[in-house]
């Protein structure tokens, strides 16, 4: 029985690893959950699982929920330190990070300190600070298990190879809901469409940054560090149908790559059971409905967001962090219908272009570069 908790339970990957828990009571136990305004759903859960635990970020929903569960044996947390107390439970054997943006990093360096196996889903902890955080788990001798599956595939993919023997690895990018659209027509394009992903049903935040292409670049910088790789040989390529989830090269021309229909409980199983796999009762992949699988350039000109990614790796120090507390500001203005689409690419590369770099920053410099970078983007509009 390994026993878990997840931090932002009510969100796209936090209700599907309950669902995963839901098929196999007997592997696995909630001890904690959380989440920041979905009340109701909390409470769902909590009457469902029981948890020892919940922890909700502001102030008044934790309050408030306290009310309603009068009674109950689960005790209420709340805030930051809510979120650091359940990530390092004497109890619990996995962290699960499926909440959004860069409230993730200090909970899951914490649970990393504690010995706790992480399940990865938060890829904006490993953007904001990947190099300390792998610095921490290699120290504690924990393991990170991403949950992102483009990091699922290639963590599969590397499993009983050597990764010295890697060329490069290759991560598949579906091109979003605007592939194929030229720059003109992207100018005054709406929240409202960018959500609609062609193949994933996902958070909202996530989903514009598929739509930007900054999904990609935040999972180039996620993939350089998880695999310790360097920038030459982490390649992108837009494949539509998002069959093949990623591939890895080997320096003797083979690739591997995993394969599977879109549906996020399959990386988040495998995340769970490592270095086993369960039965799942998930749909399986039918070749003879998805008989092409295509290729294509990603278009760089018009998703300007990869390359800043790329570009932000390459500089490092606090820089990626840089990158990340703009995009998550330019994203929210975006979905409130506050800016355009070509705002996000441009703003970012404005607070880049302004920051001064730290090479080797310590957590407290990637704190303060990610305060001023968002305090930057807030005035300038
Ligand atoms: N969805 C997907 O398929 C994939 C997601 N990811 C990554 O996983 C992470 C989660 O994404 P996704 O599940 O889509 O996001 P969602 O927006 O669906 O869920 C976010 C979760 O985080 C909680 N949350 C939001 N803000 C805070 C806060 N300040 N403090 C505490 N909790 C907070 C939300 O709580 P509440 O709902 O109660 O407000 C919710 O539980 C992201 O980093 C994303 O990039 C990676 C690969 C695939
Ligand atoms: C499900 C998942 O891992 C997402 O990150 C997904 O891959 C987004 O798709 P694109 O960024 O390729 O559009
Ligand atoms: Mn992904």
């Amino acid at each position: 029985m390994k026993n878990i908790s997840i931090l932002g339970s009510t969100g796209s990957i936090g209700t599907q690893t309950l669902q995963v828990i839901r098929n196999n009571p007997d592997k696995f136990k909630i001890i904690a959950i959380s989440g920041n305004n979905n009340i109701d759903l909390l409470l769902k859960q909590i009457d469902e699982f029981k948890p020892r635990y919940v922890a909700v970020f502001k102030e008044e929903k934790a309050k408030k929920l306290k009310q309603k569960i009068t009674g109950s044996h689960t005790k209420v947390l709340c805030g930051i330190s809510g979120l650091r107390e359940i990530s390092t439970l004497d109890e619990v054997d996995v962290l699960v990070t499926a909440v959004v943006g860069n409230v993730g990093l200090i909970p899951t360096l914490d649970a990393i300190k504690a010995k706790k196996t992480i399940a990865l889903a938060n890829k904006e902890t490993l953007v904001t600070a990947g190099e300390l955080v792998m610095e921490e788990a290699r120290r504690n001798e924990v393991n990170i298990i991403p949950v992102d599956s483009e990091h699922s595939a290639i963590f599969q993919c590397l499993q009983g190879n050597d990764i010295k023997e890697v060329n490069k690895i290759i991560l598949t990018a579906s091109g979003g809901p605007f592939r194929g659209f030229k720059k003109e027509e992207l100018v005054n394009a709406k929240a409202v469409d960018a959500l609609k992903h062609p193949n994933w049903s996902m958070g909202r935040k996530i989903s514009i940054d598929s739509a930007t292409l900054m999904n990609k670049g935040l999972e180039v910088i996620e993939a350089k560090w998880l695999f310790d790789m360097d920038i030459e040989k982490i390649d992108v390529i837009v494949h539509p149908q998002s069959i093949i989830h990623s591939m890895v090269e080997y320096i003797d021309g083979s690739i591997l790559a995993q394969l599977g229909i879109t549906d996020m409980k399959v990386p988040i199983n495998y995340a769970l059971t490592y270095p086993k796999r369960i039965e799942s009762k998930t749909k399986r992949l039918d070749f003879q409905k998805f008989c092409q699988l295509t290729f294509e350039k990603p278009d760089k000109n018009t998703f300007p967001c990869l390359d800043l990614a790329y570009n932000a790796l390459d500089i490092g120090g606090t820089m990626t962090a840089v990158l990340n507390a703009a995009n998550e500001e330019l994203v929210l203005k975006y979905l409130n219908n506050k800016i355009k689409f070509y705002d996000i690419p441009n703003r970012i590369e404005k607070a880049m272009k302004k920051h001064n770099l730290i090479r080797k920053p310590n957590l407290d410099d990637i704190i303060e570069a990610d305060k001023n970078t968002r305090e930057y983007i807030n005035k300038s509009f």
